[in-house]
């Protein structure tokens, strides 16, 4: 089966860095929030890191083992209220070390896909404390072709055409990105979204942290660069809805992938 159209709720929470049970009452509760009224989501989305904040001199005790606690609750949420969920990134512990990773779970509450993010951000230290995934994150749910990236992966436009050019329709993004930057985040989503004509669907956190203000702003681009819901700066769920049609009509109209000359760059 392939989906025309989805609803989508982001869940624009205030991330409590280094207290994962509240971060897991409020996923709880934004999620069961999510679910009520008429427009019922197909998709939820929750910001990056969101267990544990960048409490990154204690991550090491306070990632989640082998991410196991929380898959098992999001694939609870997915299962009791039928609903697709890219989990935002969790803090989790692996051997090597510990991951910022993105579980990504369907109606049925199946795990469908998991990423690694891949660049570490040298700005807030996260070379020194996590290890990075060695694969980029493609999913398909509905039967739809799509991707994810976490936060600073917006700003390696290879990557997202990379992605592109292997199908996908929509990318997935999950962010704890600050102030004073919110010209670049803005930018870099709709940049990517017009360069290669997909949906970007981003979600990010709010409230303050460590003294560094996040700003939310959970956005859905789409793939004409048009903004379709764009969060405030205030802990909020940020629906809307995507025509995944709209992908196809737009790549048929200005036909970037085809006219790309790369045997020259
Ligand atoms: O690229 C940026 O400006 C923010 C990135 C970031 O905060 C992150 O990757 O956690």
């Amino acid at each position: 089966m392939s989906q025309s159209a989805w609803n989508i709720a982001l869940l624009q929470m205030d991330v409590k860095i280094g207290e994962p049970e509240r971060n897991v009452e409020t996923v709880r509760r934004m999620a069961r929030e999510a679910m009520e009224g008429s427009e019922r989501p197909d998709v939820l989305v929750i910001p990056e890191m969101w267990n544990t904040g960048y409490a990154l001199d204690r991550i090491h005790e306070l990632a989640d083992p082998e991410g196991r606690t929380l898959r098992e609750l999001l694939s609870g949420l997915a299962k009791t209220y039928g609903v697709h969920i890219v989990g935002g990134s969790i803090a989790e512990k692996r051997t090597g070390g510990v991951y910022n990773t993105i579980y990504a779970f369907d109606r049925e509450g199946r795990e469908v896909a998991d990423y690694s993010k891949i660049h570490l951000f040298r700005l807030m230290d996260e070379e020194k404390y996590l290890q990075s995934g060695d694969k980029p994150g493609t999913l398909e749910l509905d039967g739809v072709p799509a991707a994810m990236m976490i936060c600073y992966d917006i700003r390696f436009p290879e990557l997202a055409r990379k992605l592109a050019l292997g199908g996908a329709r929509v990318l997935f993004l999950p962010a704890e990105w600050p102030h004073p930057r919110l010209h670049h985040w803005r930018t870099l989503q709709m940049a990517r979204a017009i360069e290669n004509q997909m949906y970007v669907v981003s979600c990010n956190r709010v409230g303050v942290s460590g003294g560094t203000a996040f700003f939310g702003h959970s956005m859905i681009v789409d793939p004409w660069g048009e903004i379709v819901a764009e969060g405030g700066e205030q802990e909020c769920i940020v629906r809307g809805r995507i025509d995944l049609g709209l992908v196809e009509d737009v790549r048929g109209r200005i036909p970037v992938f085809e006219d790309r000359r790369p045997s020259l760059y």
